[in-house]
């Protein structure tokens, strides 16, 4: 059994898999995932390996306190993927996108994929039919969108995420909600049609916190997976072990 943990910038996520299928999952914070997860290993006692994956500012030592009942895997640009980077600066690509990228070329072979993860940042991924990455791009997701009009203005309040009623906002909490959840889904369905315009043929993941939420919001059909990372992390693994 395998337990990966996907640190993010906001949370920490955890799976249990046997073999490729997941039997356990887990949301940590900074501050407790030490105690969380040895108690993942008393609950799951047949784990063998602990596998991560950061772009998160978490510590590595706490996780190679494991080491002495497992093996501890940091996924990083040394290992292998199985798709080639045409990325021009491929050593600062996120390992969470890699992670990704990876994940959508073993669930999805030989076809255009594009992988949209919706975290803290929304970010876009293409990987062509030939297993080539290109790239993609970064935005701010749903809630640093809320955050960033309270924190960069004088007046606007700090509002948690809620549907918009309309499409006009008719005070200033509705106009926030338009502007922040509307411009994100008219944002991703304008990014989508672009690359179809690219591309005739592509399939679409979308991952991440805000998956469900947004999911149903969009008009292109989409593949929603708010477990994909972590599923793309196991299989990342599993591709190491065979090669390497
Ligand atoms: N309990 C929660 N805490 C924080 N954000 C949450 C929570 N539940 C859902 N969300 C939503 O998820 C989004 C953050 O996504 P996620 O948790 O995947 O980010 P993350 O951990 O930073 O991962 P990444 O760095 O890979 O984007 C926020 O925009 C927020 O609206
Ligand atoms: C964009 C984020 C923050 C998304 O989690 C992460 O993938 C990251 O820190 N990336 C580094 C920059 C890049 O991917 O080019
Ligand atoms: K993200």
């Amino acid at each position: 059994m395998i337990l990966t943990v996907d640190i993010g910038n906001t949370r920490i996520k955890g799976a249990v898999f046997e073999g490729n299928t997941q039997i356990d999952t887990f949301f940590f914070t900074k501050i407790d995932f030490q105690k969380k997860i040895e108690n993942i290993l008393k609950t799951h006692q047949k784990i063998t390996d602990l596998v991560v994956a950061s772009v998160g500012n978490v510590k590595k030592e706490p996780f190679l306190t494991f080491k002495k009942e497992l093996n501890v895997h940091f996924i990083s640009h040394e290992d292998p993927f199985p798709f080639s980077n045409d990325y021009e600066t491929p050593l600062t690509l996120g390992i969470d996108r890699m992670v990704l990228a990876a994940g959508a070329t073993f669930q999805f072979p030989d076809q255009n994929r594009l992988v949209i993860d919706a975290g803290t940042c929304v970010t876009f991924d293409f990987i062509d039919d030939t297993n080539r990455y290109h790239g993609g791009a970064i935005a701010p997701g749903l809630r640093l969108r809320y955050e960033s009009l309270h924190n960069f203005t004088a007046k606007l309040p700090l509002l948690t995420l809620e549907s918009p009623k309309d499409l006009i906002g008719n005070s200033t909490s509705e106009s926030i909600h338009s502007g922040v959840v509307n411009g994100l889904v008219y944002e991703i369905d304008g990014f989508i049609d672009e690359y179809r315009a690219r591309y005739s043929n592509f399939i679409i993941i979308l991952t991440g916190g805000d998956t469900d939420f947004l999911a149903k919001r969009l008009k292109n059909t989409i593949f929603a997976n708010s477990n994909f990372l972590l599923e793309s992390l196991n299989q990342t693994f599993q591709y190491k072990i065979k090669n390497d």
